[in-house]
């Protein structure tokens, strides 16, 4: 990816590095400059106005090189955040297409460090160390001590002596470092999650009283994750006294040595001036070294978090490429599935047929399957054994996209965005009309409560809007369903927080609109049994497998488990009336 990122944009690279190149000269043309004209004054041929040419040439080069350090500065940065843009893209593409598996193994606060704090830390990296800036200041390094030693090769090897030490030095301080901002990014991430989860359940941490708790383990983590940065940003300091160490001691050699060659007569004072300055240039390029190789540490340490969740195999196929042609009949043939690490399986050998325009009911007691069913129908988790088919084709061939458009799937608690209640209706088929909206919306029984609302079809719901009840958001995921072309509705138990009244309501006008869907099927999943009273068939699940199946009529006259379910849930309601 990121060698596939470099070839993209090797026009800002390739700039970056030609200003680079053209510091470099400067940078050593400048000290051999001043050696001359020391020189030349020292000698008394430079004076008056003959000093104004090779003064200006020298305030020239100065201003160039400032001049060109900005420009190579920002060339490198816009590459950068565009590469940090680019993989928080990748990211997200990525994260869209894997199946709910994936993210029962993450944690959500750890993806959200990745795509923010992590993709940070490689793009620094890729803007100051992996690219042109390390290969630019490492030349200039290179320059500069070969400038050094044709100066005088005896003083050159003399004052470059402690440099392989330091190289060592930065390879221990480099291993150590790279570990610590690992383990710096992964608390980071750990905090991360913390953050997301408390305010995900603040609700009930307070209805349970566990603030207090929480704000201590969040104190904690916040701690941890303070100490591992701080012990990072430690090992990052000792570059600094190692380049300060380098350089004075090379300093000290110079100058002991170089006194020596001047008074021997060896060198002139002006070599030793120049001499000396190219030491003074190298500071710069080995502070630089040291800050991108602790940048470049960072960014490996990051990219490693990365890589495995750009790379990780999706955990949903969609190579499918079939068809589906209309009015398709759906099939389940010994459906089977146990979830990873379950003791029994969630569903066995389960078949059903739904054909068009028809209306399935599932029920069953809690844990039955019923939700497992779905899971399996909308893919997502695929089964054990058995298949599913809509139109004679296995899912696994159609494209999820179709899939997807043949389905509208209400759960038992759907999400709503932050946007208007108009809005989070019409994601369902954007472009549509407000009349459009409200007549989904009634039929959906919920537009006198939109009608409300402060702001009506405006109003803003979700996390930074108006709270509304669970029945409410269900009837607006209901809503939403309605307003999509999709062949078959799944309402997966999505009438469990609405009254009896309200979805005997919205189950006649699902029946209806059969007359202007005729070929549309309904999939009712519900507790209550008064939801699929009408259904043209009921199948009964218990721990994953069928135990009875017909229309209501035939399950009240088979005296199961449907119909002791019916009897208790009558005698409930007549009490409850009373
Ligand atoms: N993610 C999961 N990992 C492991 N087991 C799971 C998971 N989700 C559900 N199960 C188990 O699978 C079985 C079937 O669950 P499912 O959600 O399909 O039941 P259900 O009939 O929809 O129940 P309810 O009416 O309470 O929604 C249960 O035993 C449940 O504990």
């Amino acid at each position: 990816m990121l060698a596939t990122f470099v070839r993209e944009h090797w026009r800002a690279y390739a700039s970056a590095a030609a200003m680079l190149s053209c510091i470099a000269a400067m940078t050593v043309w400048i000290p051999r400059q001043v050696g001359h004209v020391v020189d030349a004054l020292v000698a008394g041929k430079l004076q008056g106005p003959a000093l104004i040419e090779p003064l200006s040439l020298l305030v020239l080069a100065g201003l160039a090189i400032y001049l060109l350090r900005v420009g190579w500065r920002l060339t490198l940065f816009k590459a950068a955040y565009r590469l940090g843009a680019r993989l928080r893209t990748r990211l997200f593409a990525r994260l869209a297409l894997q199946g709910p598996a994936y993210f029962q193994q993450q944690r959500t606060g750890d993806l959200m460090a990745l795509a923010t704090n992590d993709i940070d830390t490689v793009e620094m990296a890729a803007g100051e160390a992996m690219l042109a800036g390390f290969d630019g200041t490492q030349t200039l390094l290179l320059v500069l001590a070969m400038m050094t030693l044709s100066i005088d090769w005896r003083l050159g090897l003399a004052a470059l002596l402690p440099f392989p030490l330091m190289g060592l030095a930065f390879w221990w301080i480099s291993k150590h470092l790279h570990e610590a901002a690992q383990d710096s990014l992964t608390r980071f991430g750990d905090l991360n999650q913390q953050v997301q989860e408390s305010l995900a359940g603040v609700r009930t941490l307070r209805a349970l009283g566990l603030v207090d708790r929480s704000r201590q383990r969040f104190g904690a983590l916040a701690d941890s994750a303070a100490e591992a940065a701080f012990r990072s940003q430690r090992w990052e300091a000792a570059y600094e006294p190692a380049v300060g160490m380098t350089l004075a001691a090379a300093y000290a050699i110079a100058l002991a040595v170089g006194g020596w060659l001047v008074a021997q007569r060896e060198i002139t004072i002006g070599q030793l001036t120049a001499f000396t300055m190219y030491l003074g240039q190298l500071i710069w390029p080995m502070f630089a070294a040291g800050w991108v190789l602790s940048l470049l540490e960072r960014g490996r340490a990051a990219w490693a978090r990365l890589a495995p969740v750009l790379d990780a195999p999706l955990t949903l196929a969609d190579a499918g490429r079939a068809a589906l042609p209309p009015g398709a009949t759906l099939t389940a043939e010994g459906l089977s599935f146990r979830f990873p690490g379950a003791k029994r399986p969630a569903l066995e050998a389960v078949d059903l047929t739904l054909a068009p325009g028809r209306t399935l009911g599932i029920v069953g007691a809690t844990g039955a399957g019923k939700s497992t069913l779905v899971r399996l129908l909308l893919r997502q988790a695929e089964p054990d054994a058995g298949r599913l088919l809509l139109a004679d084709v296995p899912l696994p061939d159609l494209p999820l996209a179709t899939l997807r458009a043949h389905i509208a799937w209400v759960p038992q608690e759907p999400f709503l965005f932050s946007a208007s209640v108009a809005d989070n209706i019409a994601l369902a088929r954007p472009g549509a009309t407000p009349a459009d909206i409200e007549a989904a919306a009634r039929l959906a029984a919920v537009h006198d409560d939109i009608a409300r609302l402060p702001q009506g079809y405006a109003t803003e719901v979700g996390e930074r809007g108006v709270t509304l009840s669970g029945g409410q958001r269900q009837r607006v995921a209901i809503a939403r369903a309605l307003l999509s072309d999709a062949a078959l509705l799944v309402l997966d138990d999505a009438l469990s927080a609405v009254d009896t009244g309200t979805e005997t309501a919205i189950l006649d006008h699902l029946r209806e609109l059969r007359a202007a869907r005729p070929d549309r099927s309904v999939i009712v999943i519900a507790h209550r049994l008064s939801a699929v009273m009408d259904a043209d068939e009921v199948i009964v699940l218990k721990q994953g497998h069928v135990i009875e199946r017909g229309t209501h009529a035939q399950l009240l006259e088979l005296g199961g488990w449907y119909a002791a379910q019916w009897r208790y849930q009558q005698i409930e309601a007549s009490l409850e009336a009373e």
